[in-house]
This record gives C-alpha cells, sequence and structure tokens, in this order.
C-alpha cells in the first residue's frame, strides 16, 4: 500500500522517499492517534502551515551560533510577532493550541512566557477566587502582565514544609508581609522570573499570630508595571547559564518586608479573614494543585521530546549508508542493522506509549480541577499525585535514555549540535528534577502503594482504588503466546510481589524498633522499584487499551507491532525479578526475545512513517540531520560554513598567540 505524498516527497533524499513509500498507514489518521483527536491533528497542521506564511517567523541564525543574549531576545522578538498574529493562529485560551503554536516558533529552549502559560495561568485558574479571577486573570490573558511560579529556595526544592519565605499577617494594615530572613530562604530556579516576569504567584509560608499554616499562594507584583524596575523591597536577577534551556531566564528573588494587600492571597479554597482567622482548605495539599497540572502534563510533553530526537535519529539513519550486508554492490541504510533498530525502536513504542497515558494524565486533571472547584469534591487528589508522581519519573528517565541513544544511533553527527539532539537531551533531563525529584516522588509514589499493600493485608481489598486492584490477584501460570493480556498478567505479579517485599522489608525494620521514618529510608531503594513496576504496568495497560479503541484497520496494525515491542521488551527488562521469584521461565525468556527480534523486523518498513507521524515541521525540529527533505550533508556543510569561526580565514586567537608561539618555537 502507498500513501506516498507527491506534493511532501517531491525533491528528498530518494532514500527517504523510498521509507515514505513502504508505510503500511496513512501518517494524517496516525496523527489523529498520536494527538487524540481528528479535530486537533488537523488543527496543528492548519498553524503550521499559517505560521510558514509569515516570514519574520521562518529561519534566522541557527541557535546554536547564538549567545544566551541572543537567544532571549529571539524568542521575545518571535513572541512580539506571534502576538501580532494571535488571534489568526490560534483560538483564543486554547491551551494546546497555544503550547504548540510556542513549541514551534520558539522552540524548548524557554522564553518569558513558558510560565505564564503552564503555572502562572493555571494556578490563578485553580486557586484563585472568583473576585480574584476577575483582577487578574483576564490581565493574564491577556498578556497585559507576565507572571512565573516562585516556590524553589536556595536552600529548599524537594521539602515544602520547610520554605523558609514567610508572609505573615498584619491585622491592623490588613496586609501580608513577605520577608526573605536568610539567604537560603532566596527562591531560586523559577523560570521566567528573573528579568522577565513583571508578577509572580509566590509561594510563602503562611503566618498568623505567630502560628504558620505552611506554604500557600499568593500573587505579588515584581516590577513597576510601566518601568518594569524591580519595586522597594524586591531583589530580583538571573541565576546565570544552565546545562540547556538557556533561552529562559530562571531567577533568584528576596524580599524585603515587601507588603502586598490581604487579597492576594489566592483564596479560592482557603481564606484569611480581616480578623486574621483562617479557614482551612477542604484538602490540606489542595495548594500543590498546579504542581499535579505540570506533572499531568509531562507523559506527554516528554513523550514529544523523546519523539523530536527519534524523528531526527530515524530520518538520518535511513538515509545514513554505512557498511554491506548481502549486496557488496551498495552500502546499507544504517536503519537495516538489527542492533541500529534495536536502539531506536523500543523507544518509539515508549514515545506512543507515554503520549497515550499523557492524553489520560491530561484528562484526569482536568477532570479533578473541576470537581475541586464546582463541587468541592476533592476525593481524585490521592490517586492522581500518586499517579502522576510515579509517571514523572519514570517517563523523565527513559526518555532521557532514549534521547541519548537516539544520539548515539546518529554516530558523530549526532554529537554535533547541527542534530540539536543535545538541546533536546538538556532540556528533557530537567524534568527527572523540576516538578519534584525524581526519588523524591517516586517515593510519593510508593506512599499510596505501602498503604494499599496494608489495606490487603489488613483484609479490606474493597478499599483499594482500581489502580491498586492488582494487588489482590492471585500467582498464576501464564501461557504468552495469548497475547497481550498474558503479558499484563506477567508484569502485575512482578509488581505487586515487589510492593509485598518492599512493605514486608519497611514493616520488619519497624518491628525490630525502628521508627516509620527510619524505616522507609531503610527500605526506600526497594519501594521506588516498586513505584517503577507499578508505573511501568499502568503505561503498559494504558497503551493496550488505546490500541485496542482504534479503529483504522492499518494504522491499528502498525501500532499492534509497536505495542508488541514494547510488550516484550519491557517485560525483558524487569525479566530479573521474573526470574528471581519463579514467575517466569528460561523458555519463556527465550520466546519473549524472539518475538522482540521479529517485531523489530515488522517495525523497520514503517519506522520513518511512525516517526513523520508526528508531523514536526522543520521550524520545530531545529536539526540539520532531521529535516525532512533528507539533505543531510549538503546541508550539514552550509551549517558548518554559516559557524562565526569560518567568517573570516584567520582568527584573532591565531595572529596573537598561535603564530608568535611557533615563531618563537623556530628560534
Ligand atoms: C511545564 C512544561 C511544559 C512545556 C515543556 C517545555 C519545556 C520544558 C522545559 C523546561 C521546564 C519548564 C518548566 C518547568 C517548570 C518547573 C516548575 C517547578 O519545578 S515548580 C516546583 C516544583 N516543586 C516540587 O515539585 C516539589 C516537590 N515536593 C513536593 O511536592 C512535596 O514536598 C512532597 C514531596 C509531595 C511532600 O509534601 P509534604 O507537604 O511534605 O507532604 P507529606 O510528605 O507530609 O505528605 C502528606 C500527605 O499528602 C500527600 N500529598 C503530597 N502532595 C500531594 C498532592 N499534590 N496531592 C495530593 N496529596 C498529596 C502525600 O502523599 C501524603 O499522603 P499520605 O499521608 O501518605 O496519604
Ligand atoms: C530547569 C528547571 C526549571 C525549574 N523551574 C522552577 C520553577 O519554575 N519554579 C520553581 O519554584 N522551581 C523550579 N525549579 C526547581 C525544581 O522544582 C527543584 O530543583 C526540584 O523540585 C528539586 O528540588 P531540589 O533542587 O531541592 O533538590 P534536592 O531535594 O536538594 O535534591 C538533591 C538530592 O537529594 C535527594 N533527596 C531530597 N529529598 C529526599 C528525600 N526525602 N528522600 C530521598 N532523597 C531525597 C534527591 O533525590 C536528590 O538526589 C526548576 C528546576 C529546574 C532544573
Amino acid at each position: 500500500m502507498s500513501f506516498l505524498n507527491k506534493e511532501i516527497c517531491d525533491g528528498d533524499n530518494p532514500d527517504l522517499t523510498e521509507e515514505r513509500r513502504t508505510a503500511t498507514f496513512d501518517t494524517d489518521r496516525m496523527a489523529q492517534v498520536i494527538y487524540g483527536s481528528e479535530k486537533f491533528a488537523a488543527r496543528r497542521r492548519q498553524i503550521t502551515k499559517s505560521i510558514s506564511r509569515i516570514p519574520a517567523l521562518q529561519d534566522t541564525k541557527p541557535l546554536a551560533f547564538m549567545t544566551r543574549e541572543e537567544k532571549i531576545t529571539e524568542a521575545c522578538r518571535e513572541l512580539d510577532v506571534l502576538s501580532d498574529h494571535w488571534e489568526q493562529l490560534i483560538y483564543v485560551n486554547d491551551e494546546e493550541e497555544a503550547l504548540h503554536l510556542h513549541r514551534e516558533v520558539i522552540g524548548m529552549e524557554g522564553h518569558p512566557f513558558a510560565l505564564h502559560e503552564t503555572m502562572f495561568i493555571p494556578t490563578l485558574v485553580s486557586q484563585a477566587s472568583d473576585e480574584q479571577q476577575e483582577k487578574w486573570l483576564g490581565r493574564a490573558r491577556k498578556r497585559e502582565i507576565i507572571g512565573c511560579y516562585a516556590q524553589t529556595e536556595l536552600g529548599h526544592g524537594s521539602n515544602l514544609r520547610k520554605l523558609e519565605t514567610t508572609a505573615t499577617y498584619s491585622p491592623s494594615t490588613q496586609e501580608f508581609i513577605l520577608h526573605t530572613p536568610t539567604i537560603t530562604a532566596l527562591k531560586w530556579w523559577p523560570g521566567a522570573l528573573g528579568k522577565s516576569s513583571n508578577y509572580a504567584i509566590v509561594m510563602a509560608d503562611l503566618v498568623i499570630k505567630n502560628k504558620s499554616y505552611g506554604p500557600h499562594p499568593f500573587i505579588v507584583q515584581l516590577r513597576d508595571e510601566k518601568t518594569h524596575q524591580p519595586l522597594p523591597g524586591i531583589t530580583v536577577g538571573d541565576i546565570g547559564p544552565k546545562m540547556a534551556f538557556n533561552g529562559a531566564d530562571n531567577g533568584f528573588l528576596g524580599f524585603d518586608h515587601f507588603r502586598i494587600p490581604r487579597g492576594n492571597l489566592l483564596m479560592r479554597h482557603n481564606r484569611v479573614e480581616p480578623d486574621g482567622s483562617y479557614l482551612k482548605p477542604p484538602h490540606a495539599k489542595i495548594g500543590y494543585s498546579s504542581m499535579v497540572k505540570v506533572r499531568s502534563r509531562m507523559a506527554m510533553d516528554q513523550g514529544l521530546f523523546m519523539a523530536q530526537a527519534l524523528v531526527i535519529a530515524v530520518r538520518y539513519s535511513a538515509v545514513r549508508r554505512q557498511g554491506f550486508l548481502e549486496d557488496k554492490s551498495q552500502e546499507v541504510k544504517v536503519l537495516d542493522y538489527q542492533t541500529q533498530q534495536h536502539r531506536l525502536f523500543p523507544s518509539i513504542a515508549r514515545v506512543y506509549a507515554f503520549i497515550f497515558c499523557g492524553l489520560e494524565t491530561i484528562q484526569l486533571y482536568e477532570k479533578l480541577i473541576l470537581d475541586v472547584n464546582k463541587n468541592g469534591d476533592t476525593s481524585g487528589m490521592a490517586d492522581l499525585h500518586s499517579l502522576t508522581s510515579g509517571l514523572k519519573s519514570v517517563v523523565t528517565h527513559f526518555t532521557g535514555q532514549g534521547i541519548e541513544q537516539a544520539r548515539m544511533a546518529c554516530g558523530g553527527h549526532g554529537y554535533s549540535m547541527a542534530s540539536y539532539i543535545s538541546e533536546i537531551y538538556g532540556v528533557a533531563v530537567a524534568g527527572c528534577t523540576y516538578e519534584g525529584e525524581n526519588m523524591v516522588m517516586l517515593l510519593q509514589c510508593a506512599r499510596a502503594l505501602v498503604k494499599a499493600v496494608e489495606l490487603v493485608e489488613e483484609g479490606h481489598p474493597e478499599k483499594l482504588s482500581p489502580m491498586m486492584a492488582y494487588l489482590t490477584k492471585p500467582s498464576v501460570t501464564v501461557d504468552l503466546t495469548v497475547g497481550p493480556e498474558a503479558y499484563v498478567k506477567i508484569f502485575q505479579l512482578i509488581a505487586k510481589k515487589q510492593a509485598f517485599k518492599a512493605t514486608e522489608q519497611l514493616h520488619k525494620f519497624m518491628v525490630a524498633g525502628d521508627s516509620r521514618d527510619v524505616a522507609w529510608n531503610k527500605s526506600a531503594v526497594e519501594l521506588t522499584k516498586a513505584s517503577r513496576l507499578h508505573t511501568r504496568l499502568y503505561i503498559l495497560k494504558t497503551f493496550i487499551r488505546r490500541v485496542e479503541s482504534i479503529t483504522d484497520i492499518s494504522v491499528k496494525a502498525a501500532l499492534t507491532d509497536l505495542l508488541n515491542l514494547h510488550l516484550n521488551y519491557e517485560l525483558l527488562d524487569v525479566a530479573s525479578y521474573a526470574l528471581a521469584d519463579g514467575i517466569m521461565s528460561s523458555t519463556q525468556m527465550d520466546f519473549i526475545k524472539n518475538q522482540l527480534y521479529s517485531s523489530l523486523e515488522k517495525i523497520r518498513p514503517n519506522a520513518v512513517s511512525l516517526m513523520d507521524s508526528f508531523q514536526f515541521s522543520d521550524l520545530q525540529l531545529r536539526s540539520v540531520l532531521g529535516r525532512r527533505d533528507g539533505h543531510v550533508y549538503q546541508n550539514l556543510f552550509e551549517w558548518a560554513k554559516s559557524s562565526p569561526l569560518n567568517q573570516s580565514e584567520v582568527l584573532p586567537s591565531v595572529t596573537q598567540y598561535l603564530k608568535p608561539m611557533m615563531e618563537k618555537s623556530k628560534l
């Protein structure tokens, strides 16, 4: 079957054109599955087309050759152009369309609105009262003000209970006094805080009549709206260059007894009355909702990061020829090597799996916020917190690994910034740290798991949430040839065993006299293992559910191959648990390996199209190696020629140092 789009393929590298001819499915149809609906997939394409018609948004100097200041200026220039065209390009207030627009035009290196869209506005939506929304939300949405989310401090990021910034209520003036009592209390890391934002959501310890009520969100004006100068009492600046993400001005912030009105405490769920009396929220952690929101997006966002790296690596692997197989008259595409396929294809499967999870968790968050805001129903919070805590940790870890493999799969050229993979890697792995350090979040997920195991042990399995129901499944012998459900059963047994073992270890230390906290720490590695298995089981089940629901036969067939690869690869990856516990035999292991190798062969003809289906434009990819036309060598040469070092034949470093040094050596 051929789905070659003549218009697109004309003039492309013939090797890539051949790959596109062999695809067994329509990439537009696959895009509908990836992006969750026909409507959104079509809107993405429409937006991409509209962007391509705006000359001011087309390629400028490559980002790799820009200084940090130039990158920030360029991002702001693009934002300005976008704002002139905003209403033509996207439906106003459509978060997904806005994210796509930013991703495509400005890319992933950060920009002044990165936190405005992803945390500042969502915090106002979830935490501000109707009255407060009236005051700030409209202005924020119109971009009259730029906001960020200032929580982490120099001394504390993970342990929020120890944040030191205080917001002390003064009943006589009906104000909160924000203060940074020590150097470690300086806010440190918030994106777009340093130079761009003029407002921030500041998480500070609410203090009333000498009593601490823990971290609460406040909206704080940082800079004068006309001059952009910091307001008196505020110290703010950029924290300096980072591993990647250098288009963003992550910042520091200190307060010197800075006063804000009482109405600046976000009061949708809790209140401080004029006399200082405090009304509790319906759930103690409701103020953390913006973090849950970002975590619920991370499977999707990280999946898309890994997808970008894989589009580059897979296209390049179809163009790169090196070495021989049977035919000695022509070198083979490196994509034909089994090792190359094994390096890339399991990550392709993970990309799809992560994205399917992301589609689900984004919706779960939206539902939760509706339940909380409309009905005061907080019952879904604990489950979503534990699910997204585990998911963000597992997904970011594997995304980092997958991107690094994609880089190596491009050989030497992968190491060049022309590939853009190093930037994608640098940005993606920040996700292992932000929104909760991965180990810390795995341990949050483990709290829920241990509680669930304890319920089973106490004879209350009926109280388990559906996600934990597998903890009651009895051991069974499984015939792997029957299909995905058999893999799920084995995975469930492995995950269940580990959850029980880790809990047993915890209890053993407690019985021996350790406090729960100490016993917890002595069991922490085992607990994180349980969380990973639990989360990987969720990912696997989501992948299966999604593929089962697809109606397009050819898309479903291609994704079934990918799903089979995923099932075999994941099970093989955790086989040591299964072997140790006698859940799987070595014969079954051999079966899984053979299935895995045959999946690689099945996926091979669709590899390029599976990645083309993400429909990233060249503008978004920013990769010389990964361009859709596949003219890698010509483009690489052009790119190298544009290096600032090549703008003169003899560099000052040569005339100033190397020449005199060589002259001296002659004497
Ligand atoms: C957004 C990006 C999209 C686009 C991508 C483009 C480019 C990306 C590139 C760059 C990055 C761009 C943006 C990055 C933005 C980053 C922002 C940030 O990083 S903001 C700061 C994030 N900080 C954290 O995540 C801190 C982590 N720590 C915590 O969350 C908490 O301290 C912790 C660990 C949960 C503990 O909280 P604590 O208050 O101490 O609670 P306890 O331990 O006492 O637990 C008591 C019970 O409460 C439960 N709990 C905790 N949190 C929640 C919650 N949110 N919801 C529900 N329940 C919760 C906890 O599990 C306990 O339950 P049990 O008692 O066990 O039942
Ligand atoms: C690119 C980027 C963007 C960011 N953007 C923002 C932002 O917009 N706003 C904002 O407020 N913050 C932001 N942050 C900060 C980020 O949220 C924190 O860095 C993160 O939550 C981790 O906290 P930490 O730095 O205190 O790490 P630490 O907690 O100091 O981690 C150090 C080590 O200690 C371990 N550790 C800590 N506690 C425990 C525990 N209880 N049990 C076991 N191990 C533990 C960790 O696993 C880790 O190995 C950003 C960070 C980055 C890198």
